[in-house]
């Protein structure tokens, strides 16, 4: 059962961004949605992670609305926005320790492990604040490690800023979530990440 939708609409002001989408993901399913700048690639997650509603339609976990089900189903989720979401005076590990999952607090010892995992061990001691673009998106990815047991990953963009290495190792973390009977939805523009089983496609054509 998973996640599944049916029948979603998303109006933004004067504009209809979407309707009619429905699908459904079981576990080892990945589903890619496409689009250019402003299709509505955002506001599908958003809407597939319960923060904002439909206008038409509903999202299902496991069979039930989201609301009626919300706080079971986040704590299945991760959702990891566009955005990176970290504090830039906190350090990299305390930006994982107190922000890597909502409600969660996490030791020092794991966060430091998550960013040994992306590559970040030196890292670690340092403000966010001074870190690049692409290693502020690695601290931001390294809480996948700490949401291991959670079946679904919603993901905006998490190939951005990414050099070839980083890329490669989050590919592969991503296809281990999926081989382990994760779920996964993700956004690029790139032609990047695991293959997916499901794509759906923004944009003026509507959605396919
Ligand atoms: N709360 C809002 N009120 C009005 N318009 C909005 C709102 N949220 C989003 N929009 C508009 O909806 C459209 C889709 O935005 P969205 O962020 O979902 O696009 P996207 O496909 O993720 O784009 P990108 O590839 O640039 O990240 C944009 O034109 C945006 O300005």
């Amino acid at each position: 059962m998973g996640l599944s939708c049916r029948h979603l609409a998303c109006v933004r002001g004067a504009a209809t961004l979407f309707s009619d989408i429905g699908f459904s993901l079981g576990g080892g399913d990945a589903l890619r949605v496409q689009g250019g700048n402003g299709s509505g690639k955002t506001s599908l997650l958003r809407l597939l992670c319960g923060l904002a509603r439909p206008d038409q339609g509903e999202v299902c976990w496991q069979g039930e609305t989201l609301a009626r089900c919300r706080p079971l189903f986040h704590a299945n989720l991760l959702y990891a926005g566009h955005a990176e979401a970290l504090k830039p005076e906190l350090l990299a590990w305390e930006n994982l320790a107190y922000g890597g999952l909502p409600g969660i607090r996490h030791s020092r010892a794991q966060a430091y492990s998550c960013l040994e995992q992306m590559g970040l061990a030196a890292e670690a001691e340092l403000p966010v604040r001074l870190l690049s673009q692409g290693q502020r998106k690695r601290v931001a990815l390294a809480r996948l490690h700490l949401a291991r047991q959670r079946p679904l990953w919603i993901l905006d963009e998490p190939f951005s800023a990414l050099d070839q290495h980083a890329l490669s190792s989050v590919t592969q973390l991503l296809g281990d979530h999926l081989a382990g009977g994760g779920l996964l939805v993700y956004t690029t523009h790139q032609d990047a990440g695991p293959a997916p089983t499901q794509t759906l496609r923004l944009g003026r054509e509507g959605a396919c």
